[in-house]
């Protein structure tokens, strides 16, 4: 049984590849402007939302190989207030959304969904608390002037797996699921289907 990774994520990839996992990795191909509008306005909760989309990937490509096990993946950060944050589209609005989680705990969801012939057979959503300590402008500014060209692609504005734990005084949760997905629970399944040994 083949996998495929419904992701363009580096860090879901690399992730991946460190833990051995036999996998192709492709596009998923999905609108996902459009998908997290009408989910927004549907006001699903962030883990709701999060799974969503990662089901949206995972069976987009299904649908295309159905012979395979299809893994898709969708990280969200939520603030306190409900706030939902998606990746920074520019270098002031990487420091805005630094700005609003300094000093501040914010949760990262990351949902996996596994489809098979068009139809999703596993998921799990799993979240990280990240307590951000007190950040000045001087640090911000700092941290993007480095950190930007890398951080863009990731939701939150930071790698975890690199400066980005600068930001941090204390996170709950796994390191897996901050880069991207609940690695843990997904080579539990992966077992299970024969794709790893048990
Ligand atoms: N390397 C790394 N990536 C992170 C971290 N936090 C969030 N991300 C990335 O932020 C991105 C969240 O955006 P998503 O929409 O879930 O995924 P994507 O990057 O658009 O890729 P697709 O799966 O193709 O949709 C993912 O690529 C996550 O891997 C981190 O601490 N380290």
């Amino acid at each position: 049984m083949r996998l495929i990774l419904a992701s363009g994520s580096s860090g879901r990839r690399a992730m991946l590849e460190a833990a051995g996992v036999p996998f192709e990795a492709m596009a998923p191909g999905v609108d996902e402007e459009s998908a997290k509008a009408s989910l927004r306005a549907a006001g699903l909760a962030p883990r709701d939302f999060a799974d969503a989309l990662a089901e949206l990937k995972a069976l987009k490509v299904s649908n295309r190989d159905p012979g395979a096990l299809v893994l898709g993946c969708d990280s969200v950060v939520a603030l306190e207030d409900g706030t939902l944050l998606d990746k920074a589209e520019s270098k002031a609005q990487a420091a805005e959304h630094l700005r609003l989680m300094s000093g501040k705990r914010h949760h990262l969801y990351s949902a996996a969904v596994i489809a098979e012939a068009g139809e999703p057979v596993w998921r799990f959503v799993d979240r990280a608390a990240m307590y951000v300590r007190p950040l000045s402008d001087a640090f911000i500014d700092a941290y993007l002037d480095r950190e930007w060209d890398q951080a863009r692609w990731c939701v939150g504005v930071y790698r975890i797996e690199g400066p980005g734990a600068q930001l941090f005084s204390r996170i709950d949760g796994s390191h897996f699921t901050v880069i991207g997905l609940p690695l843990l629970p997904v080579l539990d399944y992966l077992r299970t289907r024969g794709i790893l040994a048990s």
